[in-house]
């Protein structure tokens, strides 16, 4: 489990804290207007950012001080997550091995991965030459070989059409069931993403301010959250 406990960080000033948890399996979808610092969460779980306080713990581990590459995350962005001199292989590859130099059980895995997402006829082409949603299909197919136990998406299938973000979501929804990953989930299409979620969060000025399981939800519970889903 991950569990975050009053994890601080400081932007030009302001303070950001933060307490949630993530079981593996689980999928939490993150809410809340522009600028309310569901990026900067994302991005202090992961190590990107100067943890000031707090604890940070996965499966019981404290991990505030590791470095990036060390941490149980892999993250994925809206875009810009492929390389795009490498192919498709290479880009997959890169999950596994940073010289590309792949042993033989590398090799299948990242087969198998591009076999899972259905980019297996895919390997030999340049991201370019891709759509969008093949694109972010890859770039799913390397976070699943890195084997993490937790995902982190960062309105990764924004740019997609609903069809596509919809399909994006069930796949995302069997990975973290059949592979036990904890999927930390920011959108801001909650209609589209609340089916496969298992709790949402509504985070509110550098706070996650509410968290309940999809199921308890029947109403939202403060104006500011009513305001933001519209109603
Ligand atoms: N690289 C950065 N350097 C300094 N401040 C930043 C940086 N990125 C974001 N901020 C600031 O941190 C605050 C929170 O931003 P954050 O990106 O976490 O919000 P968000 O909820 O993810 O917004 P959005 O939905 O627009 O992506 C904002 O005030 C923003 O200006």
């Amino acid at each position: 489990m991950l569990l975050a406990e009053k994890l601080q960080t400081r932007r030009q000033g302001r303070l950001f804290e933060f307490s949630l948890q993530l079981q593996p399996g689980e999928i939490g979808l993150l809410l809340g207007r522009s600028g309310s610092g569901k990026s900067t969460l994302l991005e202090m779980l992961a190590g990107f950012l100067p943890i000031s306080g707090g604890t940070l713990l996965a499966d019981g581990q404290n991990i505030a001080a590791q470095p990036p590459a060390q941490r149980p995350f892999t993250m994925l962005f809206q875009q810009n997550n492929l390389f795009e001199h490498l192919t498709v292989r290479q880009n997959i590859g890169l999950g596994l091995q940073p010289n590309l130099k792949l042993s033989k059980p590398e090799q299948q895995a990242l087969l198998q991965a591009a076999e899972r997402l259905q980019i297996s006829e895919l390997l030999d082409r340049l991201p370019t030459s891709l759509s969008g949603g093949q694109q972010q299909r890859v770039a799913l197919a390397r976070c699943l070989v890195r084997r993490k136990p937790y995902l982190l998406l960062d309105e990764p299938f924004s740019a997609l059409d609903p069809a596509l973000r919809q399909e994006m979501m069930q796949e995302v929804r069997q990975l973290a069931t059949e592979h036990n990953i904890g999927v930390l989930l920011v959108s801001h299409q909650p209609q589209e993403a609340k089916d496969q979620a298992d709790w949402l969060g509504f985070v509110e000025d550098g706070r996650l301010t509410f968290t309940a399981p999809m199921s308890a939800l029947t109403q939202p519970p403060s104006e500011e959250f009513a305001a933001y889903l519209g109603m």
